[in-house]
């Protein structure tokens, strides 16, 4: 069994009086520098330039600095800044002004799971990984909640390095839900295999496939839309309320059948096929070494992705609904 802590098992008390320097003020780094401010530890937003998280981080009641001098004065790096940016602004900006013994903090553990960064051996290294996005990290937070997470440690020349890890846990609010503690390589391999099988790629595809086989079959985009993409969320959140259990309870005894029948033709034995084949890509280091070279291409798949998507039929559809699907959301 995991091994679970809660808000009980953890302090402030290890990072009370340490200043933590938050690198990057986007999805991640707006609501830990904002959590962790509003739990009273003594924050600070390290950014490259006076740009748009600049002036959110200002809009915000911060003072954000160059990344250089927030390190400079930090106990506690965090980088909260994109996985294929990370190491170069460690060798660059953090490495030359750490002090010696500063902690470095990861909310995933990519760059160092695949030795893209070395850390000083006198260093704490652990990560705090919340299990959900940034936006909803924030809002559970404002709303009395948290958003799980895991935390490792990878390097504990303190001792305290577990302790410190809850401590930032707690102060971004994911010890009032539940942390589970992890190694850097688990934490690693089963967040990209979720978020390319399930979360981001094969949640995505599986709806886009669904609409354009309607679509295909001569059924009207909006028709397709509503059944396949739009109405997930409300199966989603019944799941995500109740189990799986739950959502078969909520829907029609056709529904089931259907389901329990045609689920399982559809995502078959070969698709499971391909997903140990996704997760053997990661745990070889394949999926990360094909990322660094789109990367350093300047990312021509992400680009071509995004516009393709902008421009599909299913967001062409989705903006021509986009008006009753605001108008039907629940006011309170
Ligand atoms: N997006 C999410 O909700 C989650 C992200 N994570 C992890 O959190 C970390 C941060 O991810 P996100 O918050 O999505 O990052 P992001 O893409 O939102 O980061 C943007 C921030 O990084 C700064 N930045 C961008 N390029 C930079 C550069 N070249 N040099 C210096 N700063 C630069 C931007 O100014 C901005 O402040 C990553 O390790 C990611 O894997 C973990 C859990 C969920
Ligand atoms: C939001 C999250 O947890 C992801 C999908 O793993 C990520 O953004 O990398
Ligand atoms: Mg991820
Ligand atoms: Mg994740």
């Amino acid at each position: 069994m995991a091994k679970i802590y809660t808000d009980q098992d953890a302090s402030l008390d290890p990072i009370k009086d340490k200043k933590i320097a938050v690198l990057g003020y986007g999805n991640q780094g707006r609501a830990w520098a904002l959590n962790l401010r509003d739990s009273g530890l003594n924050v600070i937003v390290g950014l490259e330039r006076e740009g748009n998280s600049w002036k959110q981080a200002v809009q915000d009641g911060f003072q954000p600095v160059h990344t250089e001098d927030a390190v400079k004065q930090a106990d506690i790096i965090i980088f909260l800044i994109p996985d294929m940016v990370q190491r170069y602004v460690y060798r660059e900006k953090v490495q030359p002004n750490m002090k010696e013994g500063a902690d470095l903090v990861f909310a995933h553990g990519f760059n160092i799971h695949y030795k893209l960064i070395d850390p000083p051996s006198t260093s704490d290294v652990y990560m705090v990984a919340p299990k959900g996005p940034g936006a909803t990290v924030r809002d559970f937070y404002t709303k009395g909640g948290g958003v799980p997470a895991l935390v490792a440690v990878q390097q504990n020349p303190s001792g305290k390095a577990l302790e410190k890890a809850l401590a930032i846990a707690k102060g971004i609010g994911a010890t009032r839900a539940g942390v589970i503690e992890t190694t850097f390589k688990e934490e690693t391999e089963t967040d990209l295999f979720g978020e390319q099988t399930t979360l981001v790629g094969g949640v995505m595809e599986l709806m886009r496939s669904a609409f354009r086989t309607l679509v295909e079959l001569g059924y009207q985009p909006e028709v397709a839309y509503f059944e396949t993409i739009n109405e997930m969320k409300m199966i989603v959140d019944i799941i995500y309320e109740k189990g799986f259990t739950g959502m078969l309870k909520a829907v029609s005894d056709t529904a089931k059948y259907g389901g329990l029948t045609v689920g399982k033709f559809v995502i078959n034995e070969e698709v499971r096929k391909r997903m140990l084949e996704a997760a053997e890509k990661i745990r070889s280091g394949k999926f990360a070494e094909e990322w660094i070279e789109e990367y350093n291409r300047g990312s021509p798949t992400i680009k071509e992705g995004l516009e393709e998507i902008e421009n599909s039929l299913e967001e062409q559809t989705r903006r021509r609904l986009k008006e009753i699907i605001e108008r039907g959301k629940p006011k309170s």
